[in-house]
């Protein structure tokens, strides 16, 4: 068995199942494991109870239970500046941003692995289901997370192959089931933790009282795209493109069927609606993205076939990335079929097969000349 001993991992604990089983594995494995508590967000609640405290408790335990030294870091204010500013100006933008994908970028593989890195770590490790495989000439590839249900490769897509040359993701070749299995064997004490939902920092509160917090919603008009006005809406910030629930609009007209958020109009303040599931406004057949990032460096192709995601529970697609002539970071991705509810602020991500090789942040989308959603 190879000695690891002097490979020192920085394993990012939460205080959830999945963390606590990669900092075991690692541990298994012989490696000079140290994990690490990152409080990145201020959530004490109205009773004065901080859920952070409770993570780090479990934190804690854990580690004592692996044998592996514990500490905790605050990066509240990276957070604030890098993620949290970020996913506010998108709202105030009228799209719906990622924060998950933000927070990987720039907090867990950028602040924390610094941080790893001053604490002479070789390599961070997290819990996400996704793997890191490296080839003969040391190149990092980020392949799917072999449970289907669980992959964490969309919201990864814009680490670079600096972060992933020092990343491990040992649960990568598990199935979540088989984690579980693996904690209470171990005895674990976070073994039938509950998995935590959401957006982090909005756990299980309304996300619509979170976000009035934060910006002012102005409510304003629900309009057929004739121009009816159908009704109120509460402020475009709380409707994503596609959705149904929320409009409080009946069936009625023509064909009964639901209404549908198709479209949102910011100068106007008004959000566009129409009828059915399929409305065939909610489909596009390219869209143009920014912040265009490959997971290899020096990535040299033009135009090149690939799948893709858009949005983290799909399906992925064939499509054609055409990188734009004078700017390496847009791209015009043209489907292979008309897709359904195409969001701008969320991540488009490129698969080659098993391999993620990159993506970026959707702007716009078309229907062959038309513009969509207005915005
Ligand atoms: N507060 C935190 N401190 C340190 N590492 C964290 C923290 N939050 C998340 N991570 C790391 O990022 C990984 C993925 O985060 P995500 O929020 O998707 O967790 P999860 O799937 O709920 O995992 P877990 O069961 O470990 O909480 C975690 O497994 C963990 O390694």
């Amino acid at each position: 068995m190879t000695d690891n001993s002097k490979i020192r991992v920085v394993v990012g604990m939460s205080g959830g199942v999945d963390s606590s089983v990669t900092a075991l594995l690692l541990k298994e494995q012989g490696y000079d494991v140290v994990g690490i508590f990152m409080k990145n967000w201020d959530d004490t609640d109205e009773n004065g109870v901080c859920t952070a405290t409770e993570d780090y408790k479990d934190v804690a335990k854990v580690a004592n239970q692996i044998g592996i030294p514990y500490y905790s870091v605050n990066f509240e204010k990276e957070y604030w500046d890098r993620v949290f500013e970020y996913f506010l100006a998108e709202y105030r933008a009228g799209r719906t941003p990622n924060p998950d994908v933000m927070c990987n970028k720039e907090i867990k593989f950028k602040a924390f692995l610094d941080y790893a890195m001053e604490l002479g770590a070789d390599y961070v490790a997290t819990g996400h289901y996704a793997r890191v495989v490296r080839d003969e000439n040391g190149v990092s590839h980020m392949l799917r997370g072999v449970d289907n249900n669980k992959d964490q490769t969309y919201f990864l897509s814009q680490l670079s192959q600096e972060q992933l040359s020092k990343t491990m993701f040992p649960l990568g070749h598990l199935q979540k089931p088989e984690v579980r299995e693996i904690a209470e064997r171990a005895g674990l004490a976070t073994a039938k933790k509950k998995d935590s939902t959401g957006v982090c920092f909005i756990g299980e509160k309304n996300f619509k009282e979170f976000l009035s917090n934060y910006l002012p919603a102005t409510p304003g008009n629900m309009v057929t795209e004739d121009g009816e006005i159908k009704g109120q809406h509460a402020g475009l910030m709380y409707y994503t493109i596609g959705q149904r629930q929320g409009l409080g609009i009946g069936g009625g007209g023509a064909s009964n069927e639901p209404w549908f958020a198709i479209g949102k109009e910011l100068a106007t303040n008004t959000l566009i609606v129409g009828q059915g599931f399929h409305h065939p406004t909610l489909y596009s057949t390219h869209l143009d993205a920014s912040e265009i990032h490959f997971t290899q460096d020096n990535w040299s192709e033009k135009e090149f076939k690939c799948t893709a995601k858009f949005r983290y529970r799909q399906q992925d697609i064939g499509v054609t990335v055409k990188i734009a002539e004078n700017d390496a970071t847009k791209a015009r991705v043209i489907f292979d079929e008309p897709v359904r509810a195409i969001t701008p602020g969320q991540a488009v991500v490129f698969y080659d097969g098993e391999e993620c090789l990159g993506g970026g942040m959707i702007d716009l989308a078309y229907n062959g000349d038309k513009l969509q959603q207005y915005i």
